[in-house]
């Protein structure tokens, strides 16, 4: 393998940081954001509005509850995040594996990617500030919903593009199916984490077992 693309949530990170840390603060957050910030949220509301819907604001915290993984909800959640994150409110949880693990594929070599639909601002706070420090010199790019969805193949074909490396030499790393088979239908590696131990190919970063392709 060249390059490991990653996915954040219930991958390198739990599920329940995400539900009830992060998405709880920009629940609560929310509405106070946007109307201290009327310049840089004006986009934004005008994306949700121009859904049809009358109250932005509602709409957005409506989506939350829902877990709706739309872009211009994930550019808002990442705005509000940094404060949290740079206050010390919290830290980004990352598994002792998978920091073990991207430290140890980093060393050998492997160019590491994150594809998450967090947006790509989040994913570096997220990783910027994380319980096992700065991690970002870690990682070589970051992707989101604005390459396209996490279930649709293309997307991955477009970051194979992106990072210029054939899609048969990227592993990527996820907790859902669909999308482990969009990946695997764009020619990548793919294997599906399942934490729980159950129904996935690996329990845990330490499951993996590269061979790595040095260039000579
Ligand atoms: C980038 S941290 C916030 C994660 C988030 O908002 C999210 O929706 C996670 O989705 P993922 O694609 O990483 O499962
Ligand atoms: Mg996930």
């Amino acid at each position: 393998m060249r390059a490991i693309l990653t996915d954040i949530e219930g991958t390198t990170t739990s599920i329940s940081f995400v539900a009830d840390v992060l998405f709880i603060h920009a629940r609560e957050h929310l509405a106070e954001y946007v109307a201290a910030h009327p310049e840089e949220t004006a986009p934004i509301l005008a994306e949700v509005a121009a859904t049809g819907e009358s109250d932005p604001v509602a709409t957005l915290i409506r989506w939350i509850d829902e877990d709706r993984k739309v872009t211009p909800l994930k550019t808002l959640q990442g705005m509000i995040w940094a404060d949290g994150y740079i206050s010390g409110a919290f830290t980004g949880h990352v598994y002792d594996d998978a920091v073990a693990g991207l430290r140890r594929f980093h060393a050998a070599g492997v160019a590491l990617y994150v594809f998450s639909s967090g947006s790509v601002a989040a994913q570096k706070l997220l990783f910027g500030h994380s319980d096992a420090g700065d991690l970002t010199p870690l990682f070589s790019g970051y992707f989101d919903t604005t390459t396209g969805p996490k279930r649709e193949a293309a997307s991955y074909a477009a970051i194979a593009r992106e990072i210029d490396v054939p899609p048969e030499e990227i592993l990527f790393l996820s907790d859902t199916p669909e999308e482990v088979g969009a990946a695997q239908k764009a020619g990548l590696n793919a294997l599906l984490i399942d934490r729980e131990r159950g129904r996935g190919d690996i329990a845990s970063f330490d499951d993996i077992k590269l061979t790595v392709h040095t260039v000579q």
